[in-house]
């Protein structure tokens, strides 16, 4: 059984049994669990894409407790060095949304007009998806069909070397049904998803790359009522991914997710893809690569220390070697430290070969080497 198959998954109405429970005799307030929730939410996007990065944030919110979600990760994504601006077109008159939405304006974050979306998507990096969540029925109406609509369309709507938004979504990928998920096979297609108390069963069809879990609130009765399967929250965090979304199996002779439709056709994004997936898994030192250089003779020159390590290149690859720290990656070239009068150096300077070696053994990518 993989991770995926163990993990419980809610039917709508369960998901909202849980809500009233919660909100009943277990003694929570709506603002609490939303607090909760949208913290859960800012750290899921914190942990993956970073703010020197990813920093502006459209959060759409919807009228109901899903949009409100949307304004707390928008304050606490503010809290966190990103710029998020607000869609939020069908206010909810009630004292917590007045709140919420005045915190915000007090952090002086951005309402953006009402007309100004879709054609404004480009100019962010990210869009957090808090439109509807698990009380969403039948289709989509206006104002937020049109809008769901250009979402979905967006990876396909920008030409490639364009770079379209990442798209996070609440709870539920907005417009998809609950239970089933995306029934017309065109809805939006979210390259993250945040569940929140345990995923609905719409999130068994979800094929992004970053599934999360948040809402670190589920007391032990409700685990046992519902016989809730879900991971362990890591010490102190407000998240925790689900599954492993880069994982292999190994009985592929050729993974999907290495096919040629499948990948970057720009290999510099790739690199910051997988990158990114490498950072995101908590991966020890994901920055630490081999480079290995070689004199104007291509003799093979590798240090005693290094020589159990590198093995495989002294037989092949004829260089020497050893560990360095990839300090900065764009079109340019990868780029690392160093002194001009040291061995790697010196080699550079006479034969301008070398290769990169990163070591991302959890992630089954554990020999990406990258020659030039
Ligand atoms: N326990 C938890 O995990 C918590 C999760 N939270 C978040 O709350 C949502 C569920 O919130 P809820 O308010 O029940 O529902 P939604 O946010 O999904 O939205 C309801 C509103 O959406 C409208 N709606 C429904 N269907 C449509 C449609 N087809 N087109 C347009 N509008 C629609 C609905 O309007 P009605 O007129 O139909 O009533 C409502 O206005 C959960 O997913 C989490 O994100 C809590 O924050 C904390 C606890
Ligand atoms: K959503």
């Amino acid at each position: 059984m993989n991770e995926q198959e163990s993990i419980s998954y809610l039917t709508q109405q369960q998901a909202a049994e849980i809500d009233d429970l919660l909100m009943g005799n277990l003694g929570f307030s709506i603002d609490q669990l939303m607090e909760l929730a949208g913290l859960s939410v800012a750290s899921a996007v914190a942990e993956v894409y970073k703010p020197s990065e990813y920093n502006r944030v459209l959060v759409i919110c919807g009228p109901g407790n899903n949009g409100g979600d949307g304004l707390v990760a928008a304050r606490h994504l503010h809290h966190f060095g990103y710029k998020p601006s607000i869609w939020y077109p069908k206010r909810t008159p009630k004292p917590l949304y007045a709140g919420l939405v005045t915190q915000l304006e007090s952090l002086s974050v951005p309402f953006i007009s009402i007309d100004s979306l879709p054609q404004e998507f480009l100019n962010f990096d990210i869009i957090v998806d808090a439109i509807f969540g698990f009380s969403f029925q039948g289709n989509p109406r206006p104002p937020f069909d049109d809008l769901i609509m250009s979402m979905a369309s967006l990876s396909a709507h920008y030409p490639e070397h364009q770079k379209s938004p990442v798209i996070v979504s609440v709870d539920i990928p907005s417009g998809w049904h609950v239970e089933d998920g995306d029934r017309s096979g065109d809805g939006t297609r979210p390259d993250m998803l945040v569940s929140l108390t345990a995923p609905k069963l719409c999130a068994r069809t979800f094929s992004g790359r970053y599934h999360f879990l948040g809402g670190r609130f589920v007391p032990p009765s409700v685990m046992q009522k519902y016989k809730l399967r879900l991971p362990k929250y890591p010490g102190t965090a407000m998240c925790v991914q689900i599954g492993n979304s880069c994982q292999i199996k190994v009985e592929d002779p050729v993974p999907a997710k290495f096919l040629q439709k499948n990948v970057e056709a720009d290999p510099f994004l790739q690199f910051q893809k997988w990158f990114d997936d490498a950072v995101a898994t908590g991966l020890k030192d994901p920055d630490a690569m081999a480079l290995s250089t070689a004199n104007k003779d291509g003799k093979p020159c590798v240090s005693p220390i290094l020589l159990s390590f590198f093995l495989l290149q002294i037989i092949i690859g004829q260089n020497s070697s050893r560990m360095v720290q990839l300090k900065k990656v764009d079109r340019e070239g990868f780029v690392w430290c160093s002194n001009y009068g040291s061995r790697k150096g010196h080699e550079i300077a006479e034969n301008p070969h070398a290769s990169l070696l990163f070591y991302w053994n959890t992630l089954n990518r554990q020999d990406l080497t990258i020659e030039a």
